[in-house]
């Protein structure tokens, strides 16, 4: 198992978001996070992720990437030396995650210039590049065009391909092959 949460409750600013909640993720799988507004999805991504706890229940996990509404990359940096920071830390060179997410020309473009659907593509490239099987994606298609979410859908192919596993809160359709799991 690449994620599994055992009867896991989670807590955020005193009020109980949901409780009693199993869900798991072998090598392959790609899973769908739906629910109304405000129900905890993002909170259960960063959960999974690790970086909130939970208030009850057990969370085993792989190694995991997170892309979520915070870019976490140095805005003053040139896009192909940020995303060259994290690479560093992962121990891999970010070159084939940009070329996948179509960012190889905009190496040199400060990341504070970048347009909403180009930052949406770097956070995707940061967990590409992460080498993580485990990838955590919030609402990943917000912004894209057609191409980009092509390329999105061809990095998660390869990924699931590779035995990675895909957990994705998203409001619209991410399209066929995809188990849904209700919040
Ligand atoms: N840091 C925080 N401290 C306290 N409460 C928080 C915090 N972050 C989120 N919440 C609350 O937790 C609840 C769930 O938020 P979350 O972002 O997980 O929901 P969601 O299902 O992803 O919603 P949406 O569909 O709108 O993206 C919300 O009521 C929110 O106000």
């Amino acid at each position: 198992m690449l994620l599994e949460l055992s009867d896991v409750s989670c807590r955020r600013g005193g009020r109980l978001l949901f409780e009693h909640h199993d869900l798991a993720l072998a090598a392959g799988d790609a899973v769908h996070l739906t629910g109304p507004n405000g129900v905890g999805k993002s909170s259960l991504l960063r959960l999974a992720a690790g970086l909130l706890a939970p208030a009850a229940g057990s969370i085993r996990r792989a190694d995991a990437a997170l892309a979520d509404d915070r870019l976490a990359l140095d805005m003053e940096k040139p896009l192909g030396e940020a995303l060259a920071f994290w690479a560093r830390i992962d121990g891999i060179s970010p070159d084939a995650a940009m070329e996948a997410m179509g960012l190889a020309p905009l190496a040199d473009v400060p990341v504070r210039f970048l347009s909403t659907g180009q930052a949406q593509r770097a956070r995707l490239a940061r967990v590409i590049a992460s080498g993580a099987p485990l990838w955590l994606l919030d609402e990943p298609l917000n912004a894209l065009d057609k191409d980009g979410r092509d390329r999105l859908g061809r990095a998660i192919a390869a990924h699931r391909e590779k035995g990675g596993a895909v957990l994705a809160a998203s409001h619209v359709s991410l399209g066929e092959d995809w188990r849904e799991a209700r919040l």
